[in-house]
């Protein structure tokens, strides 16, 4: 059973420890630009770094949510790829933002369609399995027929 969620976790720790990361810049920010708890406010420079952390910080429990549920639904391959793809457009994010407003935008576009991916993944598999559970029709077959990757015509039912 943990093999079919193995790459999923390795994921998600590398996705903790990214965001470890994006904290301690924060605290070497406030450290260069003398910004004491609780100001969350001082120069450009410490408001960009500010903000990258907080912005990749909204959106971890959405990545993370949707990472688990894609992987565990439609596939932990596809998925777990995503997911680095999506660690590494925050990654480009922080240092584009870190150097300017500007500079946030094409890593953020790049993550986003990455995470809207997931969400995609994540509904076909949900939508499979509730099909696969409830009527007892297998989508994947169904899909498979259709494009005409397989001889047998129709969906094909279990039991
Ligand atoms: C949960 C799925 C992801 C939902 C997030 C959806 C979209 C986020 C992606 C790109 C958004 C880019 C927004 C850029 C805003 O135009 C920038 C604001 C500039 C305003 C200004 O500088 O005057
Ligand atoms: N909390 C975000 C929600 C919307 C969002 O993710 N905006 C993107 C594109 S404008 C962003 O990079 N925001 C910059 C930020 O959060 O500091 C915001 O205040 O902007």
């Amino acid at each position: 059973m943990l093999d079919q969620v193995v790459l999923i976790a390795g994921v998600t720790v590398l996705g903790v420890l990214e965001q470890a990361y994006f904290s301690l810049q924060v605290i070497y920010a406030r450290r260069k630009y003398s910004v004491s708890p609780p100001s969350t406010s001082g120069p450009p420079g410490f408001d960009r770094v500010f903000r990258a952390q907080a912005n990749c910080s909204e959106y971890f429990p959405i990545f993370i949510t949707i990472l688990w549920v894609s992987g565990l639904f439609f596939s932990q391959g596809l998925s777990a790829l995503c997911g680095l793809l999506y660690l590494y457009g925050r990654y480009l994010y922080f240092r584009g933002y870190a150097k300017s407003a500007h500079g946030r935008l094409a890593p953020l576009y790049f993550s986003a369609k990455v995470l809207w991916v997931l969400i995609g993944f994540s509904t076909l598999g949900i939508l499979g399995s509730v099909c696969w559970f409830y009527l007892d029709l297998d989508l994947t077959q169904l899909a498979s027929s259709v494009l005409g990757l397989t001889e047998e015509g129709g969906g094909s039912y279990k039991g």
